[in-house]
């Protein structure tokens, strides 16, 4: 097990901070667009359960696209593996992250994994109970035990903004009805998307429960499964071949860790067996991840030999 210093992360954070000019705050959800670019922290949690971090880790991140991680986790836990994969499929699409082109390219028209908007819209249709306030709070509950942590909620003026500008993931939701992917209102589930996209934490929740994946889906202080080995393999290894959006493939051969980014500019990684990652930096890339954070996870990698490949 490397030993993680603070020292060396604050400079490693200090490094990587200069790039923070060549990246932009995504502001296409109106409310992200606050964000201060130049904005970095990163929390690392060891599989012996000690926690360094650097930069000022008590802000609190909305998951975006990481949260597409976690409601498939819990759709694979709700359903099991085939009903999921009846209507999502596991290829990389090489398109960026909203992309609606493949739907209507590729035959039958389903998404083709669950890390693209189109794809997670599908899962958080799957998210089990009879109302979005019901589905929601499931699927907080699973993130609050994931993390350890009781108190964590969504930001209701990021859920807000999306949802008053979401006109493309709307599309997309049309598309999915008109081919018989999902069948609910359309509005109902851009309001349990919109609120899952903006649940909020901090880079050591975010730490928590990368961790949780790197130790197969226990618990790192009591040892409990929190989701079956299977459900944290198939996350893991959507991370490593979707997390990045349509730069995973550059991702896995430069950093070579299973990681889910969102456009808030948060970064949830898991080394396996060994530690989780989280990182907040707003400055993003034309990809859509985090310009610094990917700097930064790219310093740890070769400083620590943390890829998996
Ligand atoms: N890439 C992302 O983080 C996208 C999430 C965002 N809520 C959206 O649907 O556009």
């Amino acid at each position: 097990m490397p030993v993680y210093n603070k020292e060396e992360l604050v400079r490693f954070v200090e490094e990587a901070k200069q790039y923070a000019r060549y990246g932009k705050v995504a502001d296409y959800i109106p409310a992200l667009g606050k964000a201060n670019p130049n904005e970095l922290s990163i929390a690392v949690y060891t599989a012996d359960g000690k926690v360094v971090d650097a930069g000022d880790v008590t802000v609190k991140v909305t998951l975006q696209s990481i949260s597409k991680i976690l409601a498939l986790a819990l759709v694979l836990i709700d359903r099991g593996e085939d009903e999921v994969f009846r209507k999502v499929g596991m290829e990389p699409t090489g398109d960026p992250f909203n992309s609606i082109a493949k739907l209507e390219e590729v035959q039958p028209s389903k998404p083709l994994n669950p890390m693209i908007n189109a794809g997670a819209l599908a899962v958080t249709h799957m998210i089990r109970g009879r109302s979005v306030e019901e589905r929601l709070e499931r699927l907080l509950a699973f993130i609050r035990r994931l993390a350890g942590n009781e108190q964590i909620t969504y930001s209701e003026e990021v859920a807000q903004s999306e949802f008053e500008t979401a006109f493309l993931n709307r599309s997309l939701c049309y598309f999915l009805k008109q081919h018989g992917i999902i069948d609910e209102d359309v509005e109902e589930l851009m309001d349990l998307y919109t609120k899952q996209c903006a649940v909020e934490m901090t880079c050591i929740d975010l730490a928590r429960i990368g961790l949780v994946f790197a130790l197969d889906g226990r618990d790192p202080h009591s040892g409990e499964l929190l989701m079956p080995l299977d459900v944290a393999r198939i996350c893991k290894t959507f991370m490593v071949t979707c997390g990045m959006y349509n730069a995973s493939g550059e991702f896995a051969i430069k950093i070579g860790i299973p990681a889910k980014s969102g456009v808030s500019g948060g970064i949830l990684a898991a080394v396996p067996g060994r530690c989780g990652i989280g990182i907040f930096g707003p400055a993003l890339d034309d990809k859509g991840n985090s310009l610094t954070g990917v700097k930064l996870l790219e310093r740890l990698s070769k400083t620590y030999s943390l890829s998996i490949f």
